[in-house]
């Protein structure tokens, strides 16, 4: 590692995203040497340019390794990584869908901070439109105290559930105005909107008009079960056919823009259909921005949603310029969603953005529903789980983890809360849980409780280490690829491999009746088990924060060293001799006593009239 020169308080001073957050040395390190232009190894090794006589780079070396550096092993230059949740509506309650794609967007975030990004995880509330003047007329209250209320909710929800976010939008902010009349501006401006009269069938639950082909019999809305409504208005339009060619060129060719590929075959098979233009205004909604060129009309929700992306980054007043944005990380590294909001975030937005002139986001992901009996659990239909009864009783760990390991990212999943129980249960209580329990009990008891030699020493042909080197290399892939239920697994084959060993070499044997040679191999044995725990922790940490941080506790670590983590610090050797470790105690408890959850029957299972 280089040695460092200039103050931590001048980087954070010209980085402020940093100043608010505690983040580790080694992160620190890497973000201020690539923003003085040097170019850096993923292990955070400095590398060394190599230019041809003219000054052109050939190559870069790290004269630490002896190794030239390839695309692979170099950190990417963009040191930002952004990304954002939907903003939800806020006709109800958040509930488990919302806290699905919310806890996996803390993931990969907490994932990335790890590897030294500049994160900024936006989440937020869609606030306008019909649905939310319907759902606080029902209240008898204004739209905005009916806001209000359920923005704290959902904020709380994430508080109890360690979501770090970096900004939270509301689309009632008044800086989210400013930048939604800047575009519709920008986009005026192009020649891309006209009036025009539409006649459909319009889904309040989607705030959406529907063809033919997007409804079921009686013309229902698959997602929300109730019939559409037929409307006619008068609207402004957005000339989405003219980039009808860009768009589809994105999509055929950036294989990777939207994940998975199912649901990429389906946005290619929407936009060869033929883009329409879409209306962008609302007369008969009034709890909405007005259109600044014609008040009468508001901004369509989806418009106005969209755009909430654009004003989380931005300081109040300030408008949306390029320069501007890209400072602040603009465009998105991915946009989470569920595939019910895909042809919004896929096909819409791409077409505002190009009209805008603006950057495109990299990556769209739309993950599968969590279902009850087949269905979208939703809080239009009402057949929800409720996470804050889970959390009460199991903790936001136990819940994070079933749910990111369990349903496949990118597929839909149903919820048991005995098989939650179980798979929990297996895992963080016995497979991690008791092993280091177990482990830290053999060292209180042979070796006073300290580490009698330092994990670097175990040999690299150890298997547990083998496994372990393995499983990290395997987990950082799966992270980065969104695979999250993959870097899981990854963690589940270390800590199993971990119990494997110890019941293979059974290290009580030695210490028993051992001689001083076997009773030396059986310490190290506990040094290597232990190591590999604290690399569970590492890898577990963007998943499950609290339980990493009761290990590394348990390893005898102080609080600011788990704070101070890095994805560096996933790499064998970490452990070292003479570590003092406190008396063990159960990092995670089992998960029992009553069932706390009871699904409600969907309201909608026959279509409503
Ligand atoms: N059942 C679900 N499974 C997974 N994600 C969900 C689920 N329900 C909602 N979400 C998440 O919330 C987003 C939709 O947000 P929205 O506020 O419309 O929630 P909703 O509960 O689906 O509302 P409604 O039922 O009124 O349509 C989805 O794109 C997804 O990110």
């Amino acid at each position: 590692m280089a040695a460092l020169h200039g103050s931590r308080e001048a980087f954070l001073a010209a980085y402020p995203l940093h100043a608010s957050r505690k983040i580790s040395w080694s992160s620190w390190n890497l973000l201020r040497l690539r923003a003085q232009g040097t170019r850096v190894a993923r292990d955070y090794h400095v590398l060394e340019d190599i230019r041809t006589r003219n000054q052109r780079l050939s190559s870069s070396i790290c004269r630490a390794c002896s190794n030239y550096a390839t695309e692979s092993t170099i950190a990417s230059d963009r040191d930002h990584f952004f990304a954002t949740t939907p903003l939800y509506y806020v006709n109800a309650e958040p509930h488990m869908g919302s806290a699905y794609t919310t806890m996996a967007a803390d993931a990969i975030t907490r994932f990335q901070r790890l590897r030294g990004k500049r994160v900024s995880f936006v989440t937020g509330t869609d606030e306008h439109g019909e649905k939310i003047a319907e759902a606080a007329a029902k209240k008898g209250q204004e739209p905005q105290q009916h806001c209000d209320g359920v923005v704290a909710s959902f904020k709380g929800l994430w508080e109890e559930m360690d979501i770090q976010y970096d900004s939270f939008i509301r689309t009632t902010d008044a800086k989210h105005a400013v930048v939604v009349r800047a575009i519709l501006d920008r986009v005026w401006e192009k020649g891309d909107i006209y009036k025009a009269k539409y006649e459909g069938y319009y889904c309040v639950g989607c705030e959406a008009y529907k063809d033919d082909s997007e409804m079921e019999g009686d013309h229902a809305c698959p997602i929300h079960k109730t019939r559409c409504v037929e409307r006619e208005e008068e609207n402004y339009f957005f000339a989405l056919s003219k980039y009808q060619q860009q768009i589809q060129r994105l999509i055929e060719e950036d294989k990777s823009f939207v994940q998975p590929a199912a649901r990429r075959n389906e946005v290619l098979g929407w936009v060869e259909a033929g883009l329409r233009d879409f209306s962008i205004s609302r007369a008969a909604v009034s709890w909405g921005i007005p259109i600044p060129r014609d008040p009468a009309q508001t901004v369509y929700v989806w418009f106005d949603a969209l755009l909430g992306y654009m004003s989380a980054l931005l300081p109040e007043g300030i408008e949306p310029a390029e320069a501007e944005l890209a400072s602040r990380g603009w465009p998105a590294d991915v946009h989470i969603v569920g595939k019910d909001i895909l042809r919004f975030h896929a096909v819409y937005w791409p077409g505002m953005l190009l009209s805008a002139g603006l950057p495109l986001p990299r990556k769209i992901f739309a993950h599968g529903f969590l279902t009850k009996d087949g269905m979208k659990m939703g809080k239009s239909l009402g057949n929800i789980l409720e996470p804050r009864k889970l959390l009460a009783a199991y903790g936001s760990d136990a819940v994070r983890f079933y749910f990111l390991k369990e349903v496949v990212f990118g597929q839909d999943g149903d919820f048991s809360e005995q098989r939650f129980r179980d798979i929990v249960n297996a895992f963080l209580a016995n497979s991690v849980g008791n092993l280091l329990n177990r482990t830290l009990g053999l060292l209180r008891k042979n070796c006073a409780g300290t580490l009698p030699a330092a994990a670097a020493s175990v040999p690299a042909d150890n298997p547990l280490r083998a496994v372990a080197e393995l499983e990290v290399t395997a987990a950082a892939e799966a992270y980065k690829e969104l695979r999250l239920h993959d870097a899981l697994e990854a963690v589940v084959a270390i800590a199993n491999r971990g119990n494997l060993y110890m019941e293979q070499v059974a290290p009580w044997t030695a210490f028993k009746k051992g001689t001083d040679e076997e009773k030396q191999a059986a310490e190290l044995a506990l040094v290597t088990v232990l190591e590999a725990v604290r690399i569970v922790a590492v890898l577990l940490s963007p998943v499950t924060p609290r339980l990493s941080g009761e290990i590394y506790g348990a390893l005898g670590y102080a609080p600011e060293a788990y704070e101070g983590l890095s994805w560096g610090d996933a790499s064998w050797g970490g452990l070292s001799e003479g570590q003092a470790t406190p008396p063990p105690k159960p990092v995670f408890a089992r998960l029992e006593g009553d069932l706390v959850t009871e699904i409600a029957a969907s309201k909608g299972a026959a279509v409503a009239a």
